[in-house]
């Protein structure tokens, strides 16, 4: 049988602990029946526990690997993770600049759970200015909003704040995580695309093993946007596939551990 799926690309680093950055992206594609393909940004040494180490990658590699694959196989959606400092965000933007009919979903990647900093300080104001603009949707978390929107953020109101403001940085839509929330707003997300304000919320799951929820929900919205979704609704199966993600998380290592990805074979 002839088949010929959606293919979404992920703009990201390697985990090597396997719970977040390009492990987690190709897993989500997969549990969409998307196919996965990958630009590496840099290999972190990384486990539940931390990053101990980071390696980069030139911009030349990574531009090469998604031109290897826009050339030949083609892509409806793409991801952007960990791009870690501003020759690779300028190279990337510049080329996703070029790139027509394809969805970007930005995870404007720059703290990791563990508080790591994942971004050098000169990359945060080339993300801003080259890569916000691309966004079909824009993901940052509650501490990358603050970041961005140079407001405080504790409060769903503040959070519909400064969803409008980053919106007005030029993104088509803004979507900020709450996962960095206690108590009723930890899982609470709010939408902004310029016209629709809106919160989107499911159970909160009593969980610390939360590693890798951020990449996962952005692989999801590019995921779902290559199956046609409207970004709204993509928006919406994509945190339905996180919160079941997260009800099965993975108890490993000695620090958080990841989201169970591959839940639907568990559920059977
Ligand atoms: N404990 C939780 N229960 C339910 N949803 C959660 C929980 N933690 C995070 N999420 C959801 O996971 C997604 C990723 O958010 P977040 O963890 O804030 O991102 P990041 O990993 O970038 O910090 C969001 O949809 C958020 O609402
Ligand atoms: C290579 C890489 N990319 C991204 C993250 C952020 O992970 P999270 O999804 O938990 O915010 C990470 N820890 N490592």
């Amino acid at each position: 049988m002839v088949h010929n799926p959606p293919v979404a690309l992920t703009i990201a680093g390697s985990d090597s602990g396997g719970g977040a950055g390009i492990q987690a992206d190709l897993r989500t594609f997969s549990f969409h029946a998307v196919h996965g393909t990958s630009a590496l940004t840099c290999i972190t040494a990384q486990n539940t526990q931390g990053v101990s180490r980071v390696d980069a990658l030139a911009p030349e590699s990574v531009i090469a690997q998604i031109e290897a694959v826009v050339s030949d196989i083609g892509i409806q959606a793409l991801k952007t993770g960990m791009l870690l400092n501003q020759s690779i965000i300028e190279a990337v933007a510049g080329y996703l600049q070029g790139l027509e009919s394809v969805d970007c979903v930005i995870d404007p990647v720059m703290v990791s759970r563990t508080g790591a900093q994942l971004i050098a300080d000169d990359a945060i104001a080339a993300l801003r200015q080259h890569l916000i603009p691309l966004a079909t949707v824009l993901t940052p978390n509650r501490y990358e909003a603050q970041i961005l929107s140079g407001q405080s953020i504790s409060t769903l109101d503040d959070m519909k704040a400064a969803a409008q403001t980053i919106q007005g940085l030029g993104a088509n839509a803004v979507m900020i995580k709450g996962g960095g929330f206690d108590g009723e707003l930890r899982g609470v997300d709010v939408w902004y695309d310029g016209t629709t304000l809106t919160q989107l919320t499911t159970r909160c799951i009593d969980t610390t093993d939360t590693h890798g929820t951020g990449c996962t929900l952005s692989a999801a919205i590019a995921a779902n946007l290559s199956l046609g979704h409207s970004p709204l609704d993509a928006a919406k199966h994509a945190k339905d596939y996180v919160t079941k993600a997260l009800s099965y998380s993975l108890r490993i290592g000695n620090g958080q551990g990841p989201v169970g990805h591959f839940y639907p074979l568990l559920e059977k």
